[in-house]
């Protein structure tokens, strides 16, 4: 797997980051999920220069001009509650991409911190053969991408996926990479050194899809 670690150059990127991080200005979730989706465009924009291009020509008013057009097959599919922030940012740039759709949550059976991963929802398009775009925020212990990983591929498998996220943990950034294609390419904004005994990033930001949609039951 290729790691495209963003923030290790600065940029804009690193204000969006901060205020997801930051405990006051995250209780916002207008400006979490905004910051979330232009993380989104961000990242789809340093991924979109590894895509293939064709020349084309357009006619302006004015004459014509050859221009170099993305042929990729891009199928979006984003991981349920947290990625749809980032889903629409990828979609602001991507505006023909096909989409999906898929759940993944932390079921936990004893009512202690071990859990699994229970994928119950996928809406897809065709994937086999096409460009794979999966998007989560947080890749904290890499289970829920790994998990949505082997359900997806029983439907097709992908020319290539290229995963996008917000925030990771070294360790599960490693998980990813042992579980993933050989030519997966991870696009992601920033990644932190640990993760606590209940599999949140630290520092992180906490539960990213309370902090966009409010807590769940
Ligand atoms: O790398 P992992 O250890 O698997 O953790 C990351 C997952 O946790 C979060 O989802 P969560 O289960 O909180 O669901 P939600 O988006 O509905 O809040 C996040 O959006 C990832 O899907
Ligand atoms: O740190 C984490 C881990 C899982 N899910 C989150 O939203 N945050
Ligand atoms: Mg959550």
């Amino acid at each position: 797997m290729t790691i495209h670690h963003i923030a290790e150059n600065n940029s804009v990127l690193n204000t969006f980051l901060s205020e997801i991080r930051d405990q006051t200005i995250q209780k916002d979730s207008l400006r979490f999920r905004r910051n979330i989706e232009r993380i989104g465009e961000i990242l789809s924009y340093e991924l979109s220069k590894t895509l293939s291009y064709k020349n084309e020509n357009i006619t302006t008013p004015l004459g014509t001009k050859e221009v170099q057009l993305s042929t990729n097959d891009l199928v979006l599919c984003s991981i349920l509650r947290a990625g749809l922030p980032l889903h629409q940012g990828l979609l602001n740039y991507f505006d023909k991409a096909e989409n999906a759709f898929i759940s993944a949550y932390r079921h936990h059976p004893n009512n202690d911190q071990d859990f699994e991963i229970v994928v119950e929802y996928f809406a897809s398009p065709e994937i086999e053969n096409k460009t794979l775009l999966l998007a989560d925020p947080m890749l904290a212990t890499g289970q829920s991408l790994v998990a949505v990983y082997e359900a997806i591929k029983k439907h097709g498998v992908p020319k290539e996926i290229h995963i996008l996220a917000v925030i990771g943990a070294k360790e599960g950034v490693d998980f990813v990479a042992d579980h993933f294609p050989e030519n997966t390419h991870l696009w992601i904004a920033t990644i932190d050194d640990s993760l606590n005994e209940k599999g949140y990033i630290i520092p992180g930001l906490g539960d990213a899809g309370d902090l966009a949609f409010g807590q769940k039951l």
